[in-house]
């Protein structure tokens, strides 16, 4: 289910298949910090990973200053990572261009 807790094997070899996202010093997120050209396309990117969150029933945990956007992902509900937050990580870093 995809919102059943991985193990950390599972974690390791999804985070694997991720470039630019590293496990957060709690250990049960990951973290990616994004960088635009301006705040337009800073905002522009969280417009289009809300509606897609939205649309997931599962949201992120960010903070933007100016150009960039601080995120990280777990799923408050498992207490750790799931399957929904890398589907959210490679969405994101699609819509970021990447
Ligand atoms: C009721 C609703 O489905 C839950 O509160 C959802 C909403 N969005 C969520 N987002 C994240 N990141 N983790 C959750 O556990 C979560 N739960």
């Amino acid at each position: 289910m995809a919102r059943e807790k991985l193990d950390g094997q599972a974690v390791a070899a999804l985070l694997a298949g991720l470039e630019n996202w590293a496990l957060a010093a709690d250990g049960r997120s990951i973290r990616r910090k994004f960088e635009f050209k301006n705040f337009s396309e800073a905002f522009a990117f969280m417009t289009r990973s809300a509606l897609a969150a939205e649309k997931m029933d599962h949201h992120p945990d960010w903070s933007n200053v100016y150009k960039t956007v601080d995120v990280t992902l777990n799923t408050h509900d498992a207490g750790g990572l799931t399957a929904l937050d890398f589907e959210l990580a490679k969405k994101m870093d699609r819509f970021a261009g990447g």
